[in-house]
């Protein structure tokens, strides 16, 4: 069995290390590519560091799997095993990183049997380095994190994003879940632009609750087990289960607002990340 803590030390080096690569790279010219549509945005640098973090972990941790987001979207099949797996998106928040908006993660899930048991977020422009290990509390920068104890949705802070998918009939939806919980009303929605950033802020203890319908399982491998290390807990958008491939996620300081949230939600199931590919 893999040494977690010598897990942890070998993301949160090779992140640091990402967080650097990606720096450096916003003061070069940012090539922007397309992915599944015109606001869906990958750059070189997302993929240079993807191959940065799986070689340098391969070289240590040879027999381990790995789900990457660019490796996906090359055409890699997107399946969590029992195994040993690495969960990474090299850039969350990548149109940020375009934009130079300064929220901009690198995010680092390992998982085995199905269960996430170290997480690690960092957030490069920020310099934040988030960490969690199953059962072993949450930090930022080495200082733990807990979430806030407020249980009234009307004096809470909700974050969510409106995500790539341009159809309308899902942009109506988002639309009617923002609208009712903003009717609640609450004190502010808010959105960073990157899940991992938006489920560190609600470990942090300054956003109650974060959903969304549409991420991914890189998205929020490794975010999911700071907020739940932070005391937070997690849930799908119907209440049941979280399920890390389903694209659907609450997360929240607590059931009363998690549950309130659910009320208001109005769902619709996005295909699964581990639904086979679509036949073009
Ligand atoms: O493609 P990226 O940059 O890795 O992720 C983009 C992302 O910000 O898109 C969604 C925002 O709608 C978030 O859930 C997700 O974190
Ligand atoms: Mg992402
Ligand atoms: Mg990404």
């Amino acid at each position: 069995m893999a040494n977690l803590q010598s897990i942890m030390d070998h993301a949160v080096a090779v992140a640091r290390k990402a967080g650097e690569v990606v720096r450096e790279a916003l003061s070069d010219d940012r090539k922007v590519m397309m992915k599944s549509s015109a606001v869906d945005l990958v750059t070189q640098t997302d993929q240079k560091v993807e191959q940065l973090i799986i070689q340098s972990v391969k070289e240590k941790f040879p027999s381990h799997r790995f789900i990457g987001e660019e490796s996906v979207a090359a055409g890699e099949a997107c399946v969590l095993t029992d195994d040993p797996t690495w969960i990474i998106d090299p850039i969350d928040g990548t149109t940020n990183f375009v934009h130079a908006f300064p929220f901009v993660a690198i995010s680092i899930g390992f998982a085995m049997n199905k269960q996430v048991e170290v997480g690690v977020v960092y957030s490069c422009l920020e310099d934040k380095m988030f960490t969690a290990r199953r059962g072993k509390g949450a930090f930022c920068n080495g200082e733990p994190l807990a979430v806030s104890d407020q249980t009234d949705i009307q004096q809470s802070i909700i974050s969510t994003e409106f995500g790539a998918n341009r159809d309308p009939e899902a942009v109506d939806k988002i639309f009617c879940s923002l609208r009712n919980i903003l009717s609640l009303p609450v004190h502010g929605v808010r959105g960073a632009g990157t899940a991992a950033i938006n489920m560190c802020l609600v470990a942090s203890g300054c956003v109650e609750g974060y959903y969304e319908i549409g991420v991914h399982v890189w998205d929020i491998a490794a975010g999911s087990l700071v907020v739940s290390e932070a005391g937070g807990v997690l849930m799908d958008v119907d209440g049941g289960e979280l399920d890390l491939m389903s694209r659907r996620i609450i997360a929240a300081n607590n059931r009363s607002i998690a549950e309130r949230l659910v009320k208001e939600i109005t769902p619709f199931r996005p295909p699964r990340d581990d639904s086979p590919p679509q036949k073009l």
